[in-house]
């Protein structure tokens, strides 16, 4: 078989990933090697994901390389996807799922969310994590960082802010446990779409025995099962990474159950429900959340932050 060129972007946790999914292929016996490629999503730096307008800033570059056959698989954290891929490309694996809870990282030792006596300053640029911020601890105050972890964490020592709110994810992979100060429930803080896992896209040309081969090495079965649900629901809100969605599914015996909502931007209202059904089925119980999150007055918030955001 042939040496498969795994895309990846240069930063450090984008490659922690692609390093990974080479290790992964390793293990059954498929030889990688590692191509990095600057993305727009890398340049622009001081604007906000949601004002660059979220569609593909991560992924473009890396799909014009895997459709010229530079590279044969492109590695993105699965959260960064947007839910409708260009026509030519498809996702076939999704690694294993990390802890998907989100964390708050300070340099300052314990950070109480609830306590309203002193003023708090949280460093975050999710529109989800601000608007679930503002839904449940009003009092807290938050501020737009960018940048990778290393970044981020200089700006809130420099006195940005008093504590960061993260991905477990990332911060785990780039070695920062020992700053987690707090891990925010699934309940309060339920994760965006796909965080924690690694999602592995291609171009949809590409040889089906080769394809085969690439599943059986990296997607990881239970894994797959939750983020088709959690994407199919994302793919119906037609959000990307820029809208305060959120859903997170879950196996329990043979049953897939799968949360989600959505929060309006002043974090006034927050719609959050539950739906079970079969696993054979995960993208049908995605669309039956979504339509049940709508009829809940989703669709009224959605359309509200639409708006918003196209100004
Ligand atoms: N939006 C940026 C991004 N994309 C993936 C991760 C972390 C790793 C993951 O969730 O898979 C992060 C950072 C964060 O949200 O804290």
């Amino acid at each position: 078989m042939k040496k498969i060129k795994i895309g990846t972007r240069g930063s450090k946790l984008a490659l922690w990933q692609a390093y990974h999914v080479e290790a992964l292929l390793e293990k059954a016996g498929i030889e990688a090697e590692i191509v990095i490629i600057d993305t727009k999503g890398d340049q622009i730096l001081d604007v906000s994901i949601a004002k660059i307008g979220s569609k593909g800033v991560f992924t473009q570059e890396l799909e014009d390389q895997l459709l010229d056959g530079r590279i044969d698989i492109a590695v993105h954290s699965a959260k960064d996807m947007q839910s409708n891929l260009p026509e030519g490309f498809e996702i076939i694996a999704f690694t294993e799922r990390e802890k998907e809870n989100d964390v708050i990282l300070s340099h300052k030792g314990t950070i109480e969310l609830a306590d309203t006596t002193k003023p708090l300053l949280l460093g975050t640029s999710s529109t989800r994590r601000v608007a679930t911020l503002r839904h449940f601890y009003p009092h807290v105050k938050t501020v737009e960082v960018r940048g990778n972890l290393q970044t981020r964490i200089r700006k809130m020592e420099e006195g940005l802010c008093d504590a960061l709110l993260l991905a477990y994810a990332g911060v785990h992979r780039m070695g920062y446990d020992e700053m987690i100060v707090q891990e925010l429930s699934l309940e309060e803080f339920t994760p965006a779409v796909g965080q924690g896992s690694v999602a592995i896209e291609v171009a949809s040309q590409m040889d089906k025995d080769l394809k085969k081969e690439l599943i059986k090495a990296l997607n990881h079965e239970e894994t797959s099962v939750k983020l088709r649900a959690e994407r199919a629901y994302l793919r119906v809100l037609e959000g990307g990474c820029s809208i305060p969605v959120f859903a997170l599914g879950r196996l329990e015996e043979n049953m897939l159950c799968l949360k989600g909502g959505i929060v309006s931007l002043n974090g006034k209202e927050r719609i959050s429900l539950q739906v079970d059904g079969e696993i054979d089925q995960p993208e049908l119980l995605g669309q039956r959340l979504a339509m049940e999150v709508f009829a809940a007055g989703g669709k009224v918030i959605l359309d509200e932050i639409k708006s918003t955001l196209n100004k």
